[in-house]
């Protein structure tokens, strides 16, 4: 059977960036547009040429992608002038993309209330801009902004701006869920209204806003009535709560039916396995954690926690698994748990290179001490390095590569040499590296001079001066720090859970619990250190 080809169209450069405390560089702009052209995306919007330096520095760059087409972004042009003669719409032509996207008003209200224009004018403007787009010999899509919206309250209007745009030459008409309120059937519906007035289905394409969870639900929807462009951006960046969400959308049709038989994209299956890298690549642009739960993609996408699941899982993975991990370069998770048997830990143990037989007595122990802990506060779920050390120890098998002696931690506030008042916090820590014993002192402050607290000089103290162990320490980063107090009144119980990255992109997570914070973040600090020197083969002194 022939699939049709469907059309997937990226704006995480564009509506991404209209995110709440995301702003690219333009560098940041060029890796992520190379990881979309390589994983297959036909569109790749840059953003709004003339709008901010940033983006005029990108489509300065000039991309050449070998798959994508590139897209600059803009506005219809504004009444009483020409197409010619608007200023902002030159900017967006001038960057000289192969094609141009022009935002315009397709509900009767925005264009009497936010335009301040008639609704002929509006439909004029449309007009006149996609026709100047064309002349140019771009190829054109027009945004038609608040399309659900506007066909509810105006049908009439909605369609007309949207079909003046197709009989002026727009290669793509794009349904747009602006506001992100529109159900399913109000998408299903107006598409399928737009479709019977005459504009093809391979010449619409929808573009929708998660404000209600239905981004990735109502781009099916437009879909399923004949749409043949997808827009969206990885994972789900976009103004307010999102766009559909590319990371989700793209396994989605590659996977399940009935889109796979049916439909073709840019994406081959080869490249689905690079996507969990290409979305946590962008988490990392924008020194966000990632997040676990994501669909496909999140670290816990594929984490089988309860014991009944473990241990069906390890007889079957499709018994707990709607697609293999691998497909989307995710990986299978048992995590260990106050929910775990014995099946969960002889999986965790066997990751850890431990192997132990079914049966031993020590795994009943292990079971036991770590449910014991989980009740003290740990969690070990969020903390896998943390497991492997304490199974480690409960199997004898932990080295010792260092005896912390003692340490100390102290915070002043006193005035500085310009007489302000400051806080400083100083770590003392007393190790013992085989015969030799290493006293390191460390300050809070960064390197702006700002305080950054106890468990920072604390964490630096140790990690300042471990001897021969030092070039593995010094290729640990610290990516997350999470405290929470898991007993409330004064027998608070504080959990610390820190996860480290080294320069291989190898994420651990470790978790340190006391009614001391200091201790808690110590006690972490170390399952962290002692894990990666494991981890990396290193041999104690
Ligand atoms: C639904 C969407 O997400 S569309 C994407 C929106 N993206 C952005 O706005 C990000 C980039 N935008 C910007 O940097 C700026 O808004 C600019 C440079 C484009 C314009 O800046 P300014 O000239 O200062 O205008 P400002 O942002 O205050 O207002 C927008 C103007 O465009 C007009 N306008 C809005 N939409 C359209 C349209 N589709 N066609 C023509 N004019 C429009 C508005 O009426 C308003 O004009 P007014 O001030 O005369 O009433
Ligand atoms: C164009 C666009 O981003 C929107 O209407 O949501």
């Amino acid at each position: 059977m022939t699939r049709e080809r469907l059309y997937l169209f990226d704006t995480t450069l564009r509506d991404g960036q209209q995110t709440q405390g995301v702003d690219f560089s333009a560098d940041d702009k060029t890796r992520i547009g190379n990881a979309l052209d390589a994983l297959g995306i036909d569109y790749i919007e840059g953003g709004w040429p003339g709008a901010n330096p940033t983006d005029s520095d990108y489509f300065d760059t000039s991309p050449k992608f070998k798959h994508a087409t590139f897209t600059a972004f803009g506005m219809t042009k504004r009444a009483g002038r020409s197409a010619a003669n608007d200023d902002v719409l030159a900017a967006v032509l001038n960057a000289n993309t192969p094609a141009v996207c022009l935002v315009g008003k397709t509900h009767d209200f925005h264009v009497t209330t936010a335009l301040g224009i008639t609704l002929d004018e509006n439909i004029e403007n449309i007009d006149a801009s996609v026709k100047h787009i064309v002349a140019q010999r771009r190829e054109a899509l027009f945004d038609c902004e608040h399309f659900f919206d506007g066909y509810k309250a105006n049908p009439d209007y909605a369609l007309k701006a949207a079909k003046t745009a197709y009989d002026a030459g727009a290669r793509w008409v794009v349904l747009c869920d602006t506001n992100g309120g529109a159900m399913p059937a109000d998408v299903q519906k107006a598409t399928s209204a737009l479709i019977a007035l005459g504009v093809p289905g391979d010449h619409i394409g929808i573009h929708t806003h998660n404000d209600t969870e239905h981004a990735v639900a109502n781009s099916l929807a437009a879909v399923n009535a004949g749409a043949r462009q997808i827009q969206g951006t990885l994972n789900g960046l976009g103004e307010r709560c999102g766009n559909a969400n590319l990371t989700t959308l793209i396994p989605t049709l590659l996977l399940k039916e009935p889109y796979a038989s049916a439909y073709e994209t840019g994406v081959k299956p080869s490249a689905l396995g690079g996507l969990t890298q290409i979305s946590r690549m962008l988490d990392d642009i924008l020194n966000r954690v990632p997040h676990k739960q994501a669909a496909y993609v999140g670290a816990s996408a594929f984490a089988h926690k309860a014991g009944l699941h473990a241990s069906a899982i390890l007889k079957d993975p499709s018994t707990y698994e709607h697609i293999p991990p691998e497909t989307v370069g995710n990986a299978r998770i048992i995590p260990m748990s106050n929910q775990a048997g014995q099946s969960n830990l002889r999986e965790r143990l066997s990751k850890a290179g431990l192997s132990v037989e079914k049966g031993d007595p020590r795994l009943g122990k292990m079971l036991e001490k770590v449910k014991q802990r989980e009740d003290e506060g740990y969690a070990y779920d969020s903390a896998q390095a943390s497991f492997e050390i304490l199974a480690r120890r409960v199997l004898g098998e932990l080295p010792k590569f260092f005896d912390i002696k003692r340490y100390r931690v102290t915070v002043e506030r006193r005035k500085n040499k310009r007489d302000k008042m400051v806080t400083i916090s100083e770590a003392v820590v007393v190790a013992k590296i085989g015969d030799h014993k290493v006293l390191s002192v460390s300050e809070s402050m960064d390197n702006e001079g700002k305080d950054r607290g106890p468990v920072n000089a604390l964490s630096k103290a140790l990690a300042k001066d471990l001897g021969p162990y030092q070039a593995v320490i010094d290729d640990m980063k610290l990516v997350d720090f999470k405290v929470r107090i898991t007993n409330g009144g004064v027998e608070a119980v504080t959990r610390v859970i820190i996860e480290h990255k080294d320069s291989k992109g190898v994420h651990w997570s470790t978790v340190g619990v006391s009614p001391n914070i200091v201790d808690a973040s110590f006690e972490a600090l170390l399952d962290a250190i002692n894990w990666k020197l494991i981890h990396d083969g290193v041999m104690p002194v």
